[in-house]
């Protein structure tokens, strides 16, 4: 059997990305909505370890795996980064005039801030637990709704892509922690 890991969201986050390139394909993946159910998930329900997003080069720190840091008896066994592309995306092909509300990750959003200020300014921005979730809830939300995600996000759940590579900087790198239980002392 696989060792299996949990990780934020389940099929296109950034953090499975990270997850593939860093365990590849010997492991399963155990996909949950947000940062603090990865962190639960380690601690209580005998997985191996799994992986969450720490810091990005544009936006800083995240709060949520800070918390998760400070507060879960884990220890931090292993890191990658990646270099992240955001694209913008709608269900169907939408002009970009006629998007009003947006849903992503608080800190993606915080990592496009420029794009979204200089061409979305009159736009609704819904923050939700991962860019997964975002496409997810975009699709449920009516025409005019779109979501900020990853290229590949937008291939798995076939979403028209009206922007790509909006994020501030082109070096824009992540860079994702592997967390595993911490030994009874
Ligand atoms: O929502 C995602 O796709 C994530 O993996 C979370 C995340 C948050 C901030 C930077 C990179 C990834």
């Amino acid at each position: 059997m696989k060792p299996v890991y949990a990780v934020l969201g389940s099929r296109c986050t950034f953090t499975v990305e990270a997850a593939r390139c860093y365990w590849g394909d010997g492991v399963d993946l155990l996909g949950l909505k947000s940062i603090p159910e990865v962190f639960e998930s380690v601690v209580q329900s005998g997985v191996s370890g799994g992986m969450v997003p720490v810091e990005n080069s544009i936006a800083g720190r995240i709060p949520e795996t800070e918390a998760g840091l400070r507060e879960f008896p884990v220890v931090v066994a292993g890191e990658i980064c990646l270099t992240i592309q955001h694209c913008l995306l709608s269900t169907k092909p939408l002009a970009i005039d006629r998007v009003n509300l947006v849903f992503s990750q608080a800190q993606v959003f915080a990592q496009c801030r420029r794009f979204l200020r200089e061409h979305l300014p009159w736009v609704t921005l819904v923050a939700v637990a991962n860019t997964e979730l975002a496409i997810q809830m975009a699709r449920h939300a009516g025409e005019n709704s779109a979501a900020v995600g990853s290229a590949l996000a937008a291939d798995i759940y076939g979403m028209h892509v009206i922007a790509k590579g909006i994020q501030d900087s082109d070096s824009n790198v992540t860079r994702f922690v592997h967390i595993k239980p911490r030994e009874p002392q």
